[in-house]
């Protein structure tokens, strides 16, 4: 059995589920489950808190794990990524009350709290920087307002937990972060597992069905170049004949954020019976 450890709780965990499912893999139905066993794929899914899966694959107890890109940096766990996943964003910055703090230089000598103390140390130790860091478990944000820190360095994602306490974002990002796969770094120089080569297979699979969309249009063949100049496709698109003369029906695929403005285009370009329809899952 492979052994992958998934997200319990917290901003990942539903959504790691869900894309594992969308991979054709089972996963526990009640959250109070913490082993799942796969039999048909060979996988044993264990759940578990994703500040300790960076830990458990580092150590190689387990083989790979779905986490966050700044909780494995944070762990210094032996552990690199293999896969970003595009869900789970979010940015780890710098926040303090306004006026305080322009640029990474000035947070020399003040007190900085966190619950990532791995990343913001290494941060200061790259500028060069030397300051206090208080670990502290969350709500970091309020450690400012009760005066046991100058500065917080947190997850932001929408930024309205920081507009709340009346901070400002401040000095450049430490990182930007999404859910990742991770594997072991004496895992990754064991070579090729089958059972590893067909779970990135099918993530990369879900990966592209939720990032592309399938475009469809008829076109005036003396139109075709240019309307296939803005739907390349992956390898070519399919160009088939139309039981009308001088016209010929097109399949690509297209990224979806940009199907609208590819779509006015194509209009503009006499094509019509523009279809767009979504990508269940896919091998490229
Ligand atoms: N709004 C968010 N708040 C916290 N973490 C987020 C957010 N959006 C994305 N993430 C990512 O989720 C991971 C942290 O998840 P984790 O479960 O440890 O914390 P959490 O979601 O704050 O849960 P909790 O605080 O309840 O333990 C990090 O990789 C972080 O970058
Ligand atoms: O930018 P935003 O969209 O506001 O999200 C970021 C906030 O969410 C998280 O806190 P969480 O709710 O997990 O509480 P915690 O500090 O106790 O972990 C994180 O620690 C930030 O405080
Ligand atoms: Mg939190």
């Amino acid at each position: 059995m492979l052994r992958i450890a998934v997200p319990n709780k917290g901003s990942l965990s539903e959504r790691s589920t869900q894309m594992l499912v969308e991979a054709g893999y089972s996963q526990r139905r009640d959250p109070k489950e913490l082993v799942l066993t796969d039999t048909e794929n060979e996988v044993e899914f264990f759940y578990l808190r994703p500040r300790d899966i960076a830990v458990y694959v580092g150590s190689g107890d387990l083989d790979l794990g779905v986490t966050g890109r700044d909780l494995l940096l944070d762990s210094g766990a032996d552990a690199v990524e293999m896969l970003a996943l595009g869900f789970g964003r979010s940015t780890f910055r710098f926040a303090a009350r306004p006026g305080t703090v322009e640029s990474v230089t000035d947070l020399a000598g003040r007190r900085i709290a966190t619950s990532y103390p791995g990343l913001v140390r290494a941060h200061l130790a790259e500028h060069g920087i030397t300051a206090e860091v208080i670990r502290l478990d969350g709500a970091v944000e309020t450690a400012i307002r009760l005066g046991v820190a100058d500065v917080i360095a947190d997850v932001v994602e929408t930024g309205a937990t920081l507009r709340q306490q009346g901070l400002e974002i401040v000095a450049e990002p430490i990182l930007r972060s999404e859910a990742v796969v991770i594997r072991g770094k004496g895992r990754a120089e064991t070579g090729a597992d089958h059972r590893i080569d067909q779970l990135t297979r099918r993530l990369n699979g879900v990966l592209v069905a939720r990032r592309y969309v399938m475009l469809a249009y008829d076109v005036e063949l003396a139109r075709l170049d240019d309307a296939v100049s803005l739907t390349p496709g992956i390898e070519g698109p399919t160009i088939s004949p139309l039981h009308k003369d001088g016209w010929v029906a097109v399949q690509a695929m297209v990224p979806r954020d940009e199907t609208n403005r590819i779509m006015d285009t194509l209009y503009d370009l006499g094509a019509r019976a523009i279809i767009v329809t979504s990508i269940h899952a896919c091998r490229l």
